[in-house]
């Protein structure tokens, strides 16, 4: 065995250990491409419309990227990567990820901030919402049954975590495309504050 790469055989795939960069202050690796979402494929999610469209049309920005490492979709295997969400706003919402639930509802994640700050906003099909906040250092756990979005709420740096969750989880953005969250981050006196989603629909 090798230090950087071992072998290990599970019932179909042969899956490489591997080792894989992910630099704390930036979260991108030099040997692997992120995924990326600009404004122009989630601009109909935030609140204020006419201030996305006209962000869209000047310049297309990078909200985020991500990392899918390719791990096996098996409950066995564990998916992880890095998340990084940049700065900016729209109108007076914080940046943020489109957000998603499981599709296998009863599974939970985890996230780990290496650098920036933001909050992670979560809630459950019951109707319960939580937003936990992200400094470095600090984990969050997102609970099975939670949709979950990163939101950064600096003005000048990105938000970068660390995440894993169970392989089979899958992602069901559907939910949060037609129904939006219950809450929104938006800036109020200089702070971030959660108010209730006018747009959200039972
Ligand atoms: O899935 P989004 O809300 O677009 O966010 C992008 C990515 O962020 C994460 O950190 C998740 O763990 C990924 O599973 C996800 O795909
Ligand atoms: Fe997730």
């Amino acid at each position: 065995m090798s230090t950087t790469a071992a072998k290990t055989t599970a019932a179909e795939t042969t899956v490489q250990a591997v080792l894989t960069d992910f630099d704390v202050k930036t979260g991108l690796s030099t040997t692997k491409p992120p995924l990326q979402r600009r404004l122009s494929a989630m601009a109909d999610m935030y609140a204020d419309q006419a201030a996305a469209a006209a962000q869209v049309a000047e310049d297309d920005v990078l909200v985020y990227e991500f990392f899918d490492m390719g791990v096996p979709s098996t409950s066995g295997d564990v998916a992880y990567g890095t998340s990084i969400t940049y700065p900016g706003k729209v109108g007076d919402e914080y940046y943020m990820t489109k957000g998603h639930f499981h599709e296998v509802l009863d599974t939970a994640e985890i996230y780990y901030c290496l650098s920036g700050h933001g909050y992670m906003l979560m809630e459950n099909p019951e109707g319960d919402w939580q937003a936990a906040e992200f400094t470095p250092g600090q984990a969050v756990y997102v609970p099975r049954r939670y949709a979950h979005r990163s939101i950064n709420v600096s003005a000048t740096e990105p938000l970068v975590t660390f995440f894993a969750f169970p392989g089979h989880a899958g992602h069901d953005y559907g939910t949060i495309e037609t129904k939006g969250f219950r809450k929104l981050c938006v800036e109020r006196d200089g702070k971030p504050e959660f108010i209730d989603n006018p747009r959200w629909q039972a």
